[in-house]
């Protein structure tokens, strides 16, 4: 699904008014409808709440939300904020028809002093500016956020929490902004929304639709999306009656050291989970017996040495390598990836300790095969691009690199952040903190390299397989609480993600 800036969606909300058309007055009572129907069925009556509107559309969508939520006999008072300006056009009608409802107690905040006090158990439902924010808070607005941030009372922020910038946040002041608990948002999620610094201001937040047109949504470009079954559902192919196994490719996985076997383990096991034909798994002689009776359906390749990956033989025979869990950053191993490089695979994907010997070397990084993925968690990923500031520079440099090196790179973490070389961006909405945990990480490395090997494209191979891991990792937490999660549950659950995309 598309993610628009917030310019892009005034653009989209003026087209719907006319081209459908509708009058914008309506279309703020829908988007209106929708937040009140939110607030109807998660909030109690008994509680009062209090709405706080700004001078544009957004202020015009509180005020119109608390005449319908008093039509539905919930306590509602109501402060405008008084700039000294005009209200906007729709503001001002739905001021008028909140008057002329009479049912609810109004205010006007001219002042620091005439800014409420707001009670520990009321809900506030912030109103203040929207998408058109022109500039971080100061002033009076500043005052009342710093007010309500200073509240107990739970705070709704209506589209986005106020101060928030929809995309660049990087000369923003994050502690003027108002903090929600819960943030609803009209038709598309910002960009802002994907970056981890913005979720204590954020909350919980929910897209809600409001029918903008259909025929403007999908004309309109962007580069940025998130990950939805829907879109890469066709990805997974049906396996045909007549094929075998070498109908689904052979996956080379180099992995494991002394020590850190089980990498090569759970990413040998996540491999097998995503449908390759067959799989290699090349590790240390010490390795040997232990991926043999762990993982009985992967074939070995033995590495000379007894303790690392040193050494590789004829890669012609595999459709995709992998490389990179568990093998430390020895110098052997650092000549022997230099040398697989050199070798240029058609398909590889690199992951942990692969990157940091890329970090070690970056006058390597030339030698990538067009198309590798690369997934780094987000302190490798700084090793090879060095310290990026906010999320929003760091998508700048995450964007730059794979364009750089023609690369398709994904950054690990909540909402895991696709980039690819032709400068498109996905966000993925799969997967829970229980995942933070050791070796979930080398589990998408193995489910990557079992949909490289069986010939996905590159970048379809990255979006399914960080969608179904994060999928499987949310269905291991249906019986079993986050806390305990550990990586082999996210292998267990890969058949039923699988099964639930395909549907
Ligand atoms: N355009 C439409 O048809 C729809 C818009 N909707 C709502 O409209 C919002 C966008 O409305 P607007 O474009 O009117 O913008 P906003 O309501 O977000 O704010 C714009 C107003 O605030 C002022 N302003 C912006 N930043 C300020 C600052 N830092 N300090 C002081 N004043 C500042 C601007 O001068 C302008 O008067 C959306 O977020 C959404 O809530 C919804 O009603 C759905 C339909
Ligand atoms: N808070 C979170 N929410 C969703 N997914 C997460 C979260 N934390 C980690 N993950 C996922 O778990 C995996 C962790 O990978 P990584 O840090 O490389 O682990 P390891 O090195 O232990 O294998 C990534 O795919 C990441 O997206
Ligand atoms: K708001």
């Amino acid at each position: 699904m598309k993610i628009f800036t917030t310019k892009q969606i005034a653009a989209i909300d003026q087209f719907t008014i006319q081209q459908e058309p509708i009058a914008s007055i309506d279309l703020m009572e829908r988007a209106a409808l929708q937040i009140a129907n939110w607030l109807i069925h998660h909030l109690s009556n008994e509680r009062k709440i209090i709405f706080f509107a700004g001078p544009g559309n957004n202020g015009g969508d509180a005020l119109a939300v608390a005449r319908i939520m008093a039509e539905h006999d919930f306590i509602c008072e109501v402060f405008l904020v008084d700039f000294g300006k005009p209200l906007q056009a729709e503001p001002a009608e739905n001021w008028h028809r909140l008057k002329e409802q009479g049912k609810v107690k109004l205010g006007r905040i001219e002042s620091q002093e005439s800014i409420p006090a707001v009670p520990d158990d009321a809900v506030v439902v912030d109103g203040l500016f929207g998408s058109g924010l022109s500039r971080k808070l100061d002033g009076l607005p500043l005052q009342i956020a710093a007010a309500l941030n200073a509240s107990r009372a739970l705070v709704v922020a209506i589209d986005i929490p106020s101060g928030l910038f929809g995309e660049d946040n990087s000369n923003n002041d994050l502690g003027a902004v108002i903090q929600a608990d819960y943030t609803l948002t009209l038709q598309f999620p910002k960009l802002s929304f994907f970056f981890p610094e913005h979720e204590a201001l954020l909350g919980r937040w929910e897209v809600l639709p409001i029918g903008l047109h259909p025929s403007v949504i999908s004309e309109t470009e962007t580069p940025f999306h998130f990950l939805t079954a829907e879109e890469i559902s066709d990805k997974i192919p049906v396996r045909k009656k007549f094929s075998h196994k070498g109908t689904y490719g052979h996956a080379l996985l180099i992995a494991g050291s002394y020590g850190k076997v089980g990498a090569a383990l759970l990413a040998s096991k996540a491999c097998l989970r995503s449908g390759v034909g067959l799989l290699t798994a090349h590790i240390p002689h010490s390795a040997y017996q232990i991926i043999q009776t762990a993982v009985p359906e992967a074939m070995c390749s033995i590495d000379a040495s007894d303790l690392m990956f040193t050494e590789f033989s004829d890669l012609q025979q595999f459709s995709a390598v992998g490389a990179g869990p568990g093998l430390g950053v020895k110098p052997n191993t650092r000549k022997a990836l230099l040398r697989l490089l050199e070798a240029s695979p058609a398909k590889l994907v690199l992951d942990a300790d692969a990157l940091n010997i890329l970090a070690m070397h970056p006058e390597w990084l030339p030698l990538l095969p067009e198309n590798s993925i690369l997934t780094p968690h987000p302190k490798e990923f700084e090793r090879l691009v060095g310290p990026s500031g906010d999320s929003y520079s760091g998508l700048q440099s995450q964007l730059a690199f794979s364009q750089k090196y023609k690369v398709i790179v994904v950054l690990k973490g909540a909402h895991t952040r696709i980039t690819s070389p032709d400068g498109r961006v996905f966000f993925n909405t799969t997967g829970n903190p229980g995942m933070a945990t050791a070796g979930s990480g080398d589990v998408l490395t193995g489910i990557v390299l079992g949909l490289l090997a069986q010939d996905f494209e590159p970048l379809d191979a990255a979006r399914v397989a960080v969608y179904a891991h994060g999928l499987a990792g949310d269905l291991a937490t249906v019986q079993c609480d986050e806390l305990s999660l550990i990586a082999s549950d996210i292998i267990e659950n890969l058949g039923e993600a699988f099964f639930q995309i395909r549907k």
